[in-house]
């Protein structure tokens, strides 16, 4: 009886599921039709119960691309192991003024568009790289996130640009460049930090498999029923992200006592995040933490806007393996990791719901 009861609950699920992605407006269309409720695809069970938050005056590190490349690596390296997460500040040698509010202003300038201009764009897996969606996940997540997506892959192979919605096309395709030349910085750094040579990520193709996630978090009406994005990690060796002034973004971190709570990611104007992926936690044998991080809903009258770059190696034939770098590994210092090719790393990642926090664990020794 209750299996059954179960089976036609998700029979119902798979249904509304279906029937909110073929209206191909996203999480924003809801909101232009009036929905006055978080509709039930949408609400998570307490989504907030999970984690303390952090106490006052405990803030994420700032790392300052203008100092001295040791001082910097230094800074970043800490802030690798000890928070899997920084600030990027003074990177304006490598990024020109203004241009990531212009970035962002574009992007919500596509999802303010009419309903029936949007749709147009609405798909998942297109050829030639360039998405539109809402929650890459949909099908096979629990619950839905209140958000919705551009998602435009960079590499290994070129996108279609053409087909990046013309309200941020210009934007997205020099972000992609600029975000590049401060992720190139920003791991030589980190290899620094770990003292490797300062190209051994470059080297390894960490710069080549690039995919852009340009995320719109309408505003919600019942803000504590639903969350933007879940806790997750993220499956990647770097993500650098330019957010808007609205804020959302928690990080989690573990004190030196053991205890967790979720820190706010405030929006620092000109300020980038980078964090670490696991792709990177893996490579560096532990060394530096991928950690869990989310977005809450917020409660202004305001939708928020990011823009996420996520770097993973371009090199992923069936003989190309990554795990611990030979250089971090000895017989004192055992790899924590098997070797796996990319095309198992990514599906391994793509068979399991972005909540499921285990993809690290997979590939555990
Ligand atoms: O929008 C944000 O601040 C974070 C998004 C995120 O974590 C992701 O896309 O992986
Ligand atoms: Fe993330």
């Amino acid at each position: 009886m209750a299996s059954s009861a179960a089976a036609a609950a998700a029979t119902g699920r798979a249904a509304l599921v279906k029937a909110f992605d073929e209206t191909r407006t996203g999480v924003r269309g809801l909101v232009e039709s009036g929905v006055s409720a978080v509709p039930d695809i949408f609400r998570h069970h307490d989504p907030y119960a999970s984690v303390p938050l952090a106490p006052p005056g405990v803030s994420i590190p700032v790392v300052d691309l203008s100092l001295p490349a040791p001082l910097a690596a230094e800074a970043a390296a800490g802030a690798a192991r000890q928070w899997g997460f920084f600030y990027l500040v003074n990177h304006h040698a490598l990024v020109p003024p203004g241009f990531t509010d212009g970035l962002l202003a574009a992007t919500r300038a596509f999802n303010e568009l009419p309903a029936t201009e949007r749709a147009a764009h609405y798909g998942r897996s297109v050829d030639g790289g360039v998405d539109y969606f809402s929650n890459f996940d949909l099908y096979r997540s629990g619950t839905a996130s209140w958000r919705d997506t551009i998602e435009v892959t960079f590499g290994p192979s070129r996108p279609d640009t053409g087909r990046i919605p013309a309200a941020c096309r210009a934007e997205v395709v020099g972000w992609d460049a600029h975000a590049t030349a401060v992720s190139r910085a920003v791991m030589a750094l980190l290899c620094e930090g770990l003292g490797l040579a300062a190209d051994a990520l470059e080297e390894a193709s960490c710069l080549e498999g690039r995919v852009m996630m340009c995320h719109y978090y309408p505003v919600c009406p019942e803000p504590e029923r639903t969350m933007g994005v879940v806790p997750h990690t993220d499956p990647v060796v770097l993500t650098i992200l330019a957010q808007d002034d609205v804020g959302g973004l928690q990080v989690k971190h573990t004190n030196e006592d053991g205890e967790s709570y979720w820190v706010d990611a405030k929006p620092v104007p000109g300020a980038l995040m980078i964090n670490v992926g696991d792709l990177l936690q893996i490579m560096s044998n532990d060394k530096y933490k991928s950690v869990e991080h989310r977005v809450v809903m917020n409660s202004h009258e305001e939708a928020r806007v990011s823009s996420a770059i996520f770097y993973n190696p371009g090199k992923r034939g069936d003989s190309v393996f990554y795990g611990p770098l030979p250089e971090l590994v000895s017989s004192e210092n055992p790899p924590k990791y098997r070797n796996f090719t990319m095309p198992e790393f990514l599906g391994t990642f793509f068979k399991r719901e972005l909540a499921s926090n285990a993809l690290i664990e997979h590939f555990k020794i």
